[in-house]
This record gives structure tokens, C-alpha cells and sequence, in this order.
């Protein structure tokens, strides 16, 4: 994909002391007490570096609470002067965007179910242009790289340059073990595309459950993300929304701790050792890629003789035993199942695809 954002780094507009980012804090912003208690409890555990608080909630159905709205934004404005933390809300309207700055929050983000819609996400970078401040973008709620990357592109050509991405997950069709899949792969090519945006992983959101909250993080930071963004609530069983995924502030504190943040970058002898290994891992990528080459040099040698008995392409038997085999050969080596079923489904659809080819040319 040809695309480029004109960003500064992370690094810049906050100080993190080389840690990843952590922005913590309720779902919503409930009460001035519960605000107030919630960060000063964040604030002594010393980990974050951002209160978060949901204060205009997008609701899948009307009735359930939708946020405090313009009243909860004087209680962000105690908190920064309690905890001296910036802070940070959604934002899903230009009207919004107004309100947030006249209150003096520090940082927006634009939440998932506005991500997918062009127009609001274009009303917003409209109402942002000229101002500086940083804006994060949550995926949008269905796995579309492009629509995430759009919205992106919408905001930096308005002038934020302050801009980093949030990956919360996209949204399950049928039942899953988490609230939103993570998806990884979609988070790793966005940060393929644009290896400068900082990219903040909510594991809230992807997991729905506290249990998961772990696991869900140490990927994230596995994976070298910038930072994580988590609720966390005074009292998390109470919580008028999210209930059963937000922490406590010392819960998540400790959860914090127990993570392994990798190194950004290694040192000389690390480096001479990686250089060594991933040398020889571009040997075997070629030799893997000249056993292809070879594999369907066969096929179609096969496919022409296909073609002139007048042989179907598919046969399904041939590809069942193809799949059984290559299952029990994969299994002896270790390999993980999935990657050697998917593998073999795409090798076959490739086949056929190149069989389908010299069937049909015209007989030589
Ligand atoms: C190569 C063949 O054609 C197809 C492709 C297969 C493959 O690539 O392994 C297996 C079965 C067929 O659907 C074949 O018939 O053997």
C-alpha cells in the first residue's frame, strides 16, 4: 500500500522515560469522587502516564448509560490538577472536540464505531485543523486495515501530527474466548505501512475479562507496541460500564509489573547474533520458495496431461489425502496444525489456479 504520515514521534509529545506509554482510568467517568479517587489511587501506583476517562459513551442500544457528558469534564479538569496527569477522552463529534478542549483535556482518541464512518472521522480532522493536539485512533470495529489507515490520513492531512494508533480488537460475529479478536496480523501491517506511529494496545477491549487482560498485554508488548491503554476503576464490580474488565488501580498496577516489556533494541552482540540467524533464515526462505517453484512446476506438468484426457482440475480425494498427510508429517515436526492446514489450503488453491491456466489455453 503506498501511504505516509507526516508524524512526530511519541517521544515528543510525551515523556515516558523510555517505558511504554500506559494511559489508565475508568471506562466512564461516573461521579467527581469516583473520578477523583480512582486517578489519585492510579497516581500512587506510579505507572501511568495518562488518566483515561470514557465521558460521551457510543452505546450499541439506547438505555444503557451513555456517559456523563459536558458535566464529567470539570471532574478531568480536578483530576489533572490533583495527579498533575494529563488526560485523555473520546471524542465522536466535532462538538465534542469543542468541549474536550475547553475543558483542557490533553489528548482525544477516536473510538471504533467511529473509525468506520469516512465522514465523521473527515468532520473531525475538519474541527481539528489548527490545533495541536495528540490523537489517538482505535481500529475501526471490523477488520478493515484500509478504513483504519484512512482514517489516519484523514487527521494527519488536517495538520494533527501528534497521532498514534489504538488496537482494541475487531468486533466477533459468533461467540469468541475474547470480547474483540485481537487480529494481530492488521495491527503488524499497520505498523509495516507506518513503522513511526506509535501504536497503544487496549487490552480492556480485546479481552472483556480480567482473566485475559494479562496474556492479551504481554502480546502487545511482545510485539514491541508503544504503549497499552487499560480501565481501571475504584471499584470495578460496580462500574456502570465494562464492568468485568476493568482492575482495580493497585491490580492493575501489579499486573503492570509482572509484565516483560522487551528491549527496543539490542546490543553489538545481540546484533552480530541476530545478523548470524536471520542470514540463515533468508537461505531456507529461498530454498522454501524454490521448493514451491518446483512443487508447481510439477502441477503443471500434471494439469497438461489433465488437459488432454479431460481430467477435472479439483479431485477432491487427492486433496483430502494431500491435507491428512501433510497434518501427520507437520505433526512429527512440531509444527503448529494451523499453519500447516492453511498453508496446504493455499498451495492447493494456487494449483488449481495455475491448472485452471493450461487447461484452458488453447492445446498446444
Ligand atoms: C495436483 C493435483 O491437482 C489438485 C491439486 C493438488 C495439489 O496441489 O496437491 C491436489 C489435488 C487436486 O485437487 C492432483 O490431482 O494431484
Amino acid at each position: 500500500m503506498n501511504a505516509s504520515l507526516d508524524i512526530l514521534p511519541l517521544s515528543s509529545w510525551i515523556n515516558t522515560e523510555g517505558k511504554p506509554l500506559v494511559i489508565a482510568g475508568p471506562c466512564s467517568a461516573e461521579t467527581e469522587e469516583q473520578m477523583l479517587e480512582t486517578a489519585t489511587q492510579i497516581k500512587e501506583e506510579g505507572f501511568a502516564h495518562v488518566i483515561r476517562a470514557g465521558v460521551w459513551k457510543p452505546r450499541t442500544r439506547p438505555g444503557s448509560f451513555e456517559g456523563m457528558g459536558e458535566a464529567a469534564l470539570p471532574w478531568l479538569q480536578a483530576v489533572k490538577q490533583q495527579t498533575g496527569l494529563p488526560v485523555a477522552v473520546e471524542v465522536a463529534t466535532p462538538q465534542h472536540i469543542e468541549l474536550a478542549l475547553k475543558y483542557g483535556v490533553d489528548i482525544l482518541w477516536v473510538g471504533a464505531r467511529t473509525t468506520v464512518n469516512p465522514f465523521n472521522v473527515q468532520e473531525l480532522a475538519d474541527a481539528l485543523k489548527g490545533i495541536d493536539v495528540p490523537v489517538l485512533v482505535k481500529n475501526p470495529v471490523n477488520p478493515d486495515l484500509q478504513l483504519w489507515v484512512g482514517a489516519l490520513e484523514r487527521l494527519n492531512q488536517a495538520g494533527v501530527k501528534k497521532l498514534g494508533a489504538i488496537h482494541r480488537g475487531f468486533s466477533n460475529a459468533q461467540e469468541h474466548k475474547f470480547r474483540n479478536s485481537p487480529m494481530w496480523n492488521i495491527a503488524i501491517e499497520l505498523k509495516t505501512i507506518f513503522p513511526q506511529l506509535p501504536v497503544i494496545g487496549d487490552p480492556s477491549h480485546m479481552a472483556g475479562k480480567r482473566a485475559y487482560l494479562y496474556e492479551i498485554a504481554q502480546r502487545a508488548l511482545d510485539l514491541h507496541y508503544d504503549g497499552l491503554i487499560i480501565e481501571s476503576h475504584r471499584d470495578p464490580d460496580k462500574a456502570w460500564s465494562d464492568a468485568a474488565q476493568q482492575l482495580t488501580p493497585a491490580a492493575l498496577g501489579q499486573m503492570l509489573h509482572d509484565l516483560h516489556v522487551r528491549k527496543e533494541s539490542y546490543g553489538s552482540d545481540y546484533a552480530s547474533q541476530l545478523e548470524i540467524i536471520r542470514g540463515k533464515i533468508d537461505n531456507l526462505d529461498r530454498e522454501l520458495l524454490e521448493t514451491l517453484a518446483n512443487r508447481f512446476a510439477l502441477v503443471e506438468k500434471l494439469a497438461e496431461y489433465k488437459r488432454d484426457n479431460n481430467v477435472a482440475a479439483y479431485q477432491v480425494d487427492r486433496f483430502r489425502e494431500v491435507l491428512e498427510t501433510r497434518a501427520g508429517w507437520g505433526r512429527s515436526l512440531n509444527l503448529y496444525p494451523n499453519l500447516v492446514d492453511e498453508l496446504f489450503k493455499l498451495v492447493h488453491m494456487e494449483s488449481i489456479r495455475k491448472q485452471t491456466e493450461v487447461m484452458n489455453q488453447v492445446n498446444a
